[in-house]
């Protein structure tokens, strides 16, 4: 459901990403891997919609994001798309249900899946609590939950245990490939970490000639 057809994205007259073409199999779960500044957030930020390439398309269900408006792509993006990126953060003042509801809300579809979503993630029960009441592996469980609610195809994640212990990051990783089999959802997740990038389908290494294959 995703395709990149050339690519091009340049910082201050640099290069980060050049023509750079891909194409994402539906359903699997793909790591992406690269040295520091290779362009790998700069890349998935390209795919979310949150900044616009120099040149080349983003291509979701066949259809170039640049031909269509804002509200078709933010559309778009809302019911195909879930976000895991360390900036987005669970919301301080709703509680653990409202967070989750979220895209459903945006999406105005009804909540029920939000407190199953919980329970699948091992909150059942603290729908009423806020997020100041739960330790950090805690909050990336409630994003995962809300990242997979509105059963998106394709699910984007940013180095989604950058700030966990080993053995939480485990578990949170664990976790997450269970519910995206669940959902059937495809994955990239941008990492460091090549126990975190084991946990995929696919490993793929970005570098300055483009994506291949680890
Ligand atoms: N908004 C921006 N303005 C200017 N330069 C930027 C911007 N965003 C990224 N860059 C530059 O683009 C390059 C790629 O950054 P990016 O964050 O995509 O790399 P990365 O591979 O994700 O790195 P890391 O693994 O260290 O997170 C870096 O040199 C960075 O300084």
């Amino acid at each position: 459901m995703l395709e990149l057809s050339g690519l091009t994205k340049t910082y201050g007259g640099r290069a980060v990403l050049s023509n750079l073409s891909h194409r994402f199999a539906p359903g699997r779960f793909v790591a992406i891997m690269g040295e520091s500044g290779v362009g790998k957030s700069t890349l998935l930020n390209l795919i979310a919609g949150l900044d616009a390439p120099d040149s080349g398309e983003v291509i979701v269900d066949g259809r170039p994001m640049s031909a269509l408006d804002d509200d078709a792509a933010t559309g778009l993006r809302r019911t195909r798309m879930g976000f895991i990126f360390q900036a987005f953060h669970v919301l301080p003042h709703l509680t653990l249900h409202q967070n989750v509801a979220l895209p459903l809300l945006l999406n105005r579809s009804g909540t029920e899946r939000a407190e199953a979503m919980l329970a699948a993630v091992g909150l059942g029960g603290r729908g009423a609590d806020f997020p100041r009441q739960l330790s950090g592996g805690e909050l990336q469980r409630v994003a995962i939950a809300r990242a997979l609610v509105h059963q998106p195809a394709l699910l984007l994640a940013d180095e989604p245990t950058g700030n966990l212990d080993p053995e939480t990051a485990g578990g949170i990783l664990r976790l997450l490939r269970a519910e995206i089999r669940a959902t059937g959802a495809g994955a990239i997740m941008v990492t460091h970490s090549h126990a975190a990038a084991d946990m995929a389908d696919e490993i793929l290494l970005l570098t300055r000639d483009g994506l291949q294959q680890a």
